[in-house]
């Protein structure tokens, strides 16, 4: 679906974000990119629609170059920004002008995703709070159906009930042929949503795994004390020390999106140990 090799990214001259990332991204999966501040997550996801364009290595998006801006790669992928910035119209004008420029934009499947959201497609959008402008813009962006779909912080602005509402329409949007990629720092909102995990860190992804392969090799435990030689990182809590192990005995667990991020931080090298086994 999208894959990216030996990026060189910098928006200074001499400054590079990225270093020889590379990254590859499959078909039917909801990935979760994770970074801390700054990493360039959203300059990542800009650099997949073609926003942003690399200074070395290359990115591919189903056989086309997002750098050029072909209009049968711009149909196919949608972009929703942290802030949205939506024109002063009427959500059905907005709709009826920006839906004809994606062949696959479905007029019913947006009415219903408004009004699971308690929008009205009369309402004008600047009659809107930002988390009603930011349901329609996602609202949007379903509903044109495209193979790829970038969302950076989809969640923040959201209420509470429509953070679920959201991975339930997340979930039964996805198929075999499209791909979502979210960027959030909100993990507990996207739990049990994403299926796949990359994470940021200096310049380069240093993990990109689906949610079992990790459950595999790593356990996440609550252990009163760091007993266990195989401790790869642990944090306390009120319930013991919640840790994450190297999963030599094959044992389920939950994983914990959050702790894993950590870890993968704190002790980077033997998280790349066990995943590059
Ligand atoms: N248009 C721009 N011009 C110059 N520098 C930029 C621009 N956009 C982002 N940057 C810089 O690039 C770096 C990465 O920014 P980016 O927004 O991609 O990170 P992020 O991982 O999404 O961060 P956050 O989690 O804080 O949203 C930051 O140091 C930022 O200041």
């Amino acid at each position: 679906m999208l894959n990216i090799y030996q990026l060189k990214f910098g928006y200074k001259a001499k400054q590079h974000l990225f270093e020889k990332l590379d990254l590859e991204l499959s078909a039917g999966h909801i990935y979760g990119l994770l970074g801390k501040n700054g990493a360039g997550k959203s300059s990542l996801l800009r650099m997949m629609c073609g926003l942003v364009f690399p200074k070395e290595g290359s990115v591919e998006a189903f056989a086309f170059n997002p750098m050029q801006r072909h209009p049968a790669f711009l149909q196919q992928v949608f972009f929703v920004p942290e802030e949205v910035e939506l024109p002063n119209l009427k959500i059905k004008q907005f709709a009826k002008i920006n839906g004809a420029f994606y062949p696959g934009f479905d007029r019913e499947k947006f009415n219903l995703l408004l009004t699971e959201f308690e929008l009205n497609i009369d309402s004008h959008i600047k009659d809107l709070s930002y988390g009603q402008q930011k349901k329609v813009s996602i609202s949007f962006a379903i509903a044109t159906n495209a193979k790829l779909l970038l969302l950076d912080e989809p969640t923040n602005g959201l209420d509470i009930p429509s953070k679920a509402q959201l991975r339930k329409i997340l979930a039964g949007h996805i198929n075999e042929d499209s791909c979502i990629v979210i960027s959030t720092h909100q993990v507990r909102d996207l739990d049990n949503l994403i299926d796949s995990i990359i994470i940021l860190e200096n310049g380069a992804i240093i993990l990109n795994e689906n949610t079992e392969r990790i459950t595999e090799k790593l356990a996440f435990k609550v252990l009163q004390q760091e007993t266990s030689s195989n401790v790869l990182y642990a944090e306390p809590s009120l319930a013991g020390q919640l840790s994450v192990l190297e999963n030599t005995r094959n044992e389920a667990s939950k994983l914990d999106i959050e702790l894993l991020f950590n870890a993968a931080i704190e002790n980077k090298p033997e998280i790349l140990r066990i995943f590059n086994n």
